[in-house]
């Protein structure tokens, strides 16, 4: 048997990358069995079926990151380092979605990072990047991206080195920018995904499944170590793998206040003694904005930053869409 990485799904094919040789030999397979849960970025275990191969076992995985809607659970890809949510100064991101995308990396326990393209757009970025507040004050890494200016523009230099040595999953609305994105840090990815559509013989959906590109494996010194993982999906993304309880806890804003609450099963929707109620901002019931806590390593830090208006409403939306008993 030999060993493979998975490059590329698409239904009941994928396409399995061997170490062996500069570029990789790449191979069809197909799962053995009614199951195919390989996925992109898995490590799999493989042997020869004529031309093709048969994937025989799935090695331990790190880490999987997926979506789930009413009907079925989607994986994007498994075993990554880092999540990038590329959203731009225009079209207008949806801070809906980002928090979902957010939300799925805590769930996974895969750091995030989010880049705001198109700074070239000077008033639509400051704007954004205003909107993004509250992101950055909890935490999460946001960079500045001009993809418009190259490959040699500083902030691609700054998002390259922040993704050496990485696989890292893209996700981003359409329009922000990650065709640019993977084309400017993988300049292999073109031939690359001829080569996937023709060896999967799914050209009408080039667009439609996850793909592997290295971003080393061209340049000097020729590497395998550094990947895109570029996957459709964005616009859909159902969280319905996570209970309505857990989702506090994966809000890191609502996770600052949530141990404060008066109930330890504390739904933060209306509870009398809710620190998350209290902590939301602005709003003229829950107007005091502070916590009051005899915790001492709280006061010592400071109070944590308050719960805007707009992320306390998609906790209540997601939590709503949470409880609902599924429809199947
Ligand atoms: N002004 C500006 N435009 C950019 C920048 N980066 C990309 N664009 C433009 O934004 C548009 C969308 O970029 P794409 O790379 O096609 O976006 P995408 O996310 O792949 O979009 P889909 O193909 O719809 O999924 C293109 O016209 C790009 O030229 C940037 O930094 N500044
Ligand atoms: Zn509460």
């Amino acid at each position: 048997m030999s060993s493979g990485l998975v490059v590329a799904s698409h239904g009941r094919h994928l396409l399995v990358e061997s170490p062996e040789g500069p570029g990789g030999q790449r191979l069809i397979c197909h799962p053995r069995g009614k199951k195919n849960d390989a996925v992109v970025g898995d490590r799999v275990r493989w042997s020869p079926t004529g031309d093709e191969g048969s994937v025989e076992a799935i090695e331990p995985r790190r880490n999987l990151f997926y979506r789930q809607d009413e009907l079925r659970s989607k994986s994007f890809a498994a075993n990554i380092d880092l999540v990038l949510i590329l959203i731009a100064a225009e079209p207008e991101f949806s801070e809906s979605q980002l928090a979902r995308a957010l939300i799925a990396a805590e769930a996974a326990g895969i750091a995030p990072l989010i880049a705001l393209n198109k700074s070239d757009l000077t008033e639509a970025h400051a704007r954004a990047w205003e909107r993004l507040a509250a992101y950055r004050r909890m935490g999460y890494p946001v960079l500045p991206l001009n993809l418009k200016h190259g490959a040699g523009q500083d902030s691609v230099v700054t998002l390259r080195q922040r993704l050496q040595g990485l696989a890292t999953l893209v996700l981003g609305p359409s329009g922000a920018g990650k065709s640019t994105l993977i084309n400017l840090l993988a300049p292999g990815a073109q031939a690359q995904t001829g080569d996937i559509s023709s060896a999967l013989n799914s050209g009408k959906h080039t667009t439609t499944h996850t793909r592997w590109y290295w971003v080393d494996q061209d340049a000097e010194p020729k590497a395998r170590r550094t990947a895109l993982i570029d996957s459709p999906g964005f616009q859909e993304f159902g969280l319905r793998h996570i209970e309505a309880p857990q989702l506090a806890g994966l809000m890191p804003d609502l996770r600052a206040h949530a141990s404060a609450c008066r109930f330890y099963n504390c739904t933060h929707l209306h509870e009398p003694g809710c620190a998350v109620i209290a902590a939301v901002e602005p709003g003229p019931a829950l107007a005091d904005g502070r916590l009051s806590t005899d915790e001492p390593t709280q006061r010592e830090v400071g109070p944590e930053p308050s719960v805007t208006s707009s992320r306390y409403r998609i906790y209540r939306e997601l939590h709503a869409e949470l409880s609902m008993p599924p429809r199947y």
